[in-house]
């Protein structure tokens, strides 16, 4: 029994035995396989063990310790203490460290030692942490560019509740959109509601709210947001749900939030551009096509009527030729200034370029109804236009545009029910408001677009006629007042045409004068001028001052005196035998200019009258400067004499100007006996006008001349009593 005992412990420790050699056979054999290089060390010893892995540092089992701890480079953080003294005291050890593998690359490795617990051995376990080293290093690389891209992006990230409840997580950079410090900014859902402009509020948060239900597939908002300033950025967020709650709805909300103003603000320029005149503020042609479209579904729906009002501003171009662009620009901008105040909200007003604007008069029930704002319009544009810039010599009233304007007006659905039709019957009913007279309102008919066309044709015709020779000068005699004597002639341009008979200049001057023929006619008058005043005094006639007309584009000729010197050298005339009659537009050119030319032309020594005193633009200055020797009382002022008291202030008024500058005056449009003897009382020394004569042919003006060679000749009545 104690045998069979005995055998059985033998065997179970043989067994056991067995079992633990397997095992550790097992267990080394593991160690040996493991990347990880393994080491038992014995101190003051040799290596007890080395893993095959440890080849790699030239270590092996049977190895001098002493050279495995000289391998390692000093232990950083460490105090320099020994290694398995740190490890008698500490019992494990870990640290980073350097090693050199014998193929001579330098290895990051993590060592782990733990002490054997005898005071002599101690187990070393090392892994290469090389890359992992480089793959955590590229992870931060690559974390910090992404904050430095982040930041430079101007993007806030916001990882946020998806109820809106509770504070964001959000980037700094939302903070600094807002003009908030970043350190001590906190955003919840109801400060971000508060910051939302007024206007934005309700659609930012329903956009919100529609995505949270599932109603759109991607989140996307626009908004405005209050800074700390008190100013609002345009901001847009995007974002996408992550998470989902045990109810199915998302969890939180990530994405980013961008500061757009500067998108919003150039996209607002562009619509500006595109529909706005940028002069003026007001619509432009897109805009008014766009507007006048819906203004006139409108008008059908409710069955109203719509007035289309086309205005034009009276002499624009010869104002802009002549002052340049930056004074057609000034009185534009308040041409338009006074328009606004005329038109309701629901109306339009629109520039359309140049000098037009169009007015759209929307829901009204009569056509009439429009003409309350035309002549509020007409009256608007009558008073006078600041042009000074600020460069007008400091003793001048000049700086001052007077005009006026002409207004065609069409009327949906009579006249046009579309757009296009409208514009257009409205222009030509304005082109008819300017051949009337200027200075009024038209309704279109159906008979104006026949006179429109004419007009077309007839610049075409005044072409053929010039160089057809068609045209011939009338002459009105001026004579004094006083004597009653003929001391003149006005010489005015007839058209003879062979359809239409005699045309008068108001018929054809303005399309002269837009076409810019008005240059080679008006120089052909003056030479003919000449040449007649030649033929009168080699027939022995007395002699008269011939005055001509002068356009704004003749007077803008370079060689406009060279010009006029060659015609009195080639009829072999006295300079003081020509007057030319410039109106107030001639002389609101660039200053200096106009002050060198009429020096020239005074110089020549041809004389110079101003025409239309009066009507034009508030020149006072310019009278002074300019030295000019007569002025003409427009007809205007004259025709109401003895009638209208404001008419009788006006000719005193320009009379006793031109006394006290010394220039003659001369009254245009006398008519009456009574108009003739108010203007003799008021000092007036000449006149022209149907009380003497109407404009005649050159030789009925030559037997009228021949007449006046009787000492007791007078072409009017003497004003008794009057003429002292
Ligand atoms: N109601 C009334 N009218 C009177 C009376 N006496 C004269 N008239 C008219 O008054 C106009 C005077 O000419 P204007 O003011 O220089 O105004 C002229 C002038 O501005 C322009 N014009 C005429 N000939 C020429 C020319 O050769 N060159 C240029 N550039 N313009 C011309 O055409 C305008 C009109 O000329 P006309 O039709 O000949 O008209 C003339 C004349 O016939 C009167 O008692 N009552």
């Amino acid at each position: 029994m104690v045998l069979l005992l005995f055998c059985c412990s033998v065997g179970a420790i043989g067994l056991v035995w067995y079992f633990q050699r397997r095992q550790a056979a097992t267990f080394a054999a593991l160690v040996d396989r493991t990347d990880d290089p393994c080491l038992l060390l014995r101190r003051g010893g040799s290596i007890l063990y080395a893993n095959t892995a440890c080849a790699q540092f030239g270590w092996q089992n049977g190895g001098e310790t002493a050279a495995v701890l000289a391998s390692f480079e000093p232990d950083r953080g460490q105090s320099g203490e020994p290694l398995f003294d740190l490890l008698d005291r500490e019992g494990e050890y870990r640290s980073l460290r350097r090693l050199q593998s014998r193929t001579g690359h330098l290895l990051e490795v993590s060592l782990h030692a733990v002490a054997m617990g005898d005071g002599r051995r101690y187990w070393l376990t090392l892994r290469d942490v090389t890359t992992h080293k480089a793959a955590e290093q590229a992870l931060r690389k690559s974390q910090e560019q992404l904050r430095a891209a982040l930041d430079s992006s101007h993007m806030a990230l916001y990882d946020v509740a998806a109820n809106g409840r509770g504070t964001w997580t959000i980037s700094p950079e939302y903070a600094r959109i807002l003009g908030e410090d970043p350190e001590t900014f906190v955003v919840t859902g109801e400060s971000w509601e508060e910051r939302l402009h007024p206007d934005d509020r309700e659609m930012a948060v329903q956009t919100y709210a529609d995505h949270y239900r599932g109603k759109t597939d991607f989140y996307l908002n626009e908004y405005r947001q209050r800074t700390r300033l008190g100013n609002y950025r345009w901001l847009q967020a995007r974002g996408s749900f992550v998470g989902q709650r045990e109810d199915g709805r998302p969890e939180r909300l990530v994405g980013v939030i961008i500061d757009i103003t500067e998108q919003k603000e150039a996209q607002r320029r562009i619509a500006e551009l595109a529909n706005f005149d940028p002069l003026t503020g007001l619509a432009n042609r897109n805009l008014l096509n766009e507007r006048l479209g819906q203004a006139l579904l409108a008008a059908e729906r409710d069955r109203k009527r719509l007035a289309l009002m086309f205005l034009d501003l009276d002499r624009f171009k010869t104002l802009n030729d002549t002052l340049g662009h930056s004074a057609g620009d000034r009185v534009l901008a308040q041409a338009a200034d006074r328009l606004k105040k005329l038109v309701r909200r629901a109306d339009i007003l629109a520039r359309l370029g140049g000098d037009e604007f169009v007015i759209v008069l929307t829901g009204i029930d009569h056509a009439l109804d429009a003409v309350r704002v035309a002549e509020g319009a007409l009256l608007e544009l009558a008073l006078p236009f600041d042009i000074d810039d600020g460069n007008a010599p400091s003793d001048a009233t000049i700086g001052m545009f007077t005009t006026s304007g002409s207004i065609g007006i069409s009327v949906y659905p009579d006249d046009g029910r579309d757009a296009e039709t409208l514009v257009r019957n409205a222009d030509t009913a304005m082109y008819q408001a300017k051949s009337a007279g200027r200075n009024n309102y038209k309704f279109y008919t159906a008979d104006m677009n026949a006179r429109a066309a004419e007009r077309l044709s007839l610049e075409a015709t005044l072409r053929r006629a010039f160089e057809g020779s068609e045209f011939l000068l009338h002459y009105q005699p001026q004579l004094d007042l006083d004597s009653g004597r003929i001391v003149g002639a006005e010489a005015l341009i007839r058209w003879q045409n062979p359809k239409r008979g005699l045309v008068p200049p108001s018929r054809f001057i303005p399309v002269a004068e837009e076409s810019r023929l008005i240059v080679p006619i008006g120089n052909w008058a003056l030479r003919e001028a000449c040449r007649q005043a030649r033929e009168w005094l080699d027939r022995g006639l007395p002699p008269l001052t011939i005055a001509v007309n002068l356009s704004a584009l003749q007077f803008q000729q370079a060689n406009l005196t060279e010009l006029i010197a060659s015609m009195l050298d080639e009829y072999g005339l006295p300079p003081s035998a020509l007057e030319l009659e410039v109106t107030e537009s001639v002389v609101m050119q660039e200053v200096d200019r106009v002050v060198k030319t009429l020096a020239s032309l005074k110089e020549l020594g041809v004389k110079l009258a101003i025409d239309d005193f009066g009507t034009g633009y508030s020149s006072l200055a310019y009278l002074k400067r300019f030295s000019f020797d007569k002025l003409k009382i427009d007809r205007s002022f004259v025709h109401d004499l003895g009638t209208d008291r404001n008419d009788e202030a006006i000719c005193l008024a320009i009379v006793g100007l031109a006394k006290v500058l010394g220039l003659k005056c001369i009254a245009e449009g006398v008519e009456t006996q009574a108009q003739a003897i108010f203007l003799l009382a008021a000092g007036c020394d000449e006149m022209q006008g149907f009380l003497a004569a109407e404009p005649l042919t050159a030789d009925r003006f030559a037997t009228l001349l021949e007449q006046s060679r009787q000492p007791d000749f007078r072409l009017i009545p003497a004003a008794q009593g009057l003429t002292a």
